[in-house]
């Protein structure tokens, strides 16, 4: 059986799982739902917008939420996961970029910033479970987390290019934070979806597992192994890797705003989106 050592004790991981969930109410949005392990201090971040998770600007909006309130509760690590049981996320809900409202495109395109500033640069231990598919967003998502664990027959990875959009440079910084630069540069070139199986090769997850459970204790042995670590020492180690990026970002937050306004705007790229969206619904007839 599988144990696990949390505040010097060890624990069955079955006894990790089991009986010993609250809710944090204050951090549960109508679309993400965060419960915090009484025993281990870890809190389970899910993402609940049925089918496919995209990410609008209501998702992304209880997404922040729950990050900030699972730092202000002092948490000892966040993994964030699905509520469906094939997809992670669906990335970004390309209705939000088709046909816009042009008010509503800048909130969407900052609320986007600020989840990737406030999960790529948290206090708080991050590790993603991924139970399903994770292209373009969903992998940003997981990729900006500290440990990654993926269920197999899934895909994940930045397929943008494939759609004609070109991703930004934090989405680009946060796969370079995880995957050989040369890797990363091909992948990202040619818009590449990994099989789960690819992933954990090429480092871009970190193990494969069977089941949503075994992925959460995963997660949970991840966080343990800080057990003898310095928490601040751990934040501002992390905090010192991740700066530059996030500092990039921050420097050119209303700049990254116009440049994707005005990208999303031009012809092609909304023709673009158009079809894309066309094959999508098609697909699902
Ligand atoms: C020079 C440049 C300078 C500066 C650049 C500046 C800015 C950069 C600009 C833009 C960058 C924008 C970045 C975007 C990143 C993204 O995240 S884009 C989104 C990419 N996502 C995808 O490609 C995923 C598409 N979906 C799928 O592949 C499948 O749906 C999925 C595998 C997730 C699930 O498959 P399945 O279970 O079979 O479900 P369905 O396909 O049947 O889907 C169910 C319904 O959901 C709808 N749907 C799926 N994905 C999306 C989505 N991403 N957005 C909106 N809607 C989606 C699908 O149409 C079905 O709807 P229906 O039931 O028919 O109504």
């Amino acid at each position: 059986m599988q144990s696990a050592l949390i505040n010097g004790k060890k624990l069955c991981c079955s006894m990790l799982l089991k009986n010993c969930f609250r809710p944090l109410s204050a951090a549960s949005g109508k679309l993400t739902n965060v419960e915090i392990n009484d025993k281990t201090g870890v809190a389970v971040l899910t993402m609940n917008r049925l089918p496919v998770n995209g990410l609008n600007l209501d998702l992304l909006r209880d997404l922040l939420q729950s990050i900030q309130e699972i730092e202000k509760n002092k948490c000892r690590g966040l993994i964030l996961t699905s509520a469906s049981n094939t997809i992670f996320s669906a990335g970004l809900d390309i209705t939000e970029m088709y046909k816009p409202d042009q008010e509503r495109l800048k909130q969407f395109w900052n609320a986007l910033q600020d989840v990737w500033l406030a999960l790529y640069g948290s206090a708080v231990p991050t590790a993603a479970a991924i139970n399903g598919h994770s292209p373009a967003g969903g992998c940003l998502l997981a990729s900006s987390c500290e440990y990654r664990v993926m269920l197999p027959k899934y895909t994940i990875g930045l397929n943008e290019t494939q759609l004609g959009i070109v991703a930004p440079k934090w989405f680009m910084s946060t796969f370079r934070n995880v995957l050989p630069r040369r890797i990363a540069e091909q992948a990202l070139v040619q818009g590449k979806m990994f099989t789960s199986d690819e992933a954990l090769k090429v480092g871009l997850v970190d193990e494969l597992v069977a089941s949503k459970e075994e992925a959460l204790i995963k997660c949970e042995k991840f966080f343990a192994s800080f057990s003898k670590t310095d928490p601040i020492a751990r934040y501002l180690t992390k905090k010192q890797l991740r700066y530059n990026d996030m500092k990039e970002l921050q420097d050119e937050k209303v700049q990254d705003v116009e440049n994707f306004v005005s990208f999303v705007n031009q012809p092609t790229v909304q023709k673009s989106l158009g079809f894309y969206l066309e094959s999508l619904k098609k697909k699902a007839k």
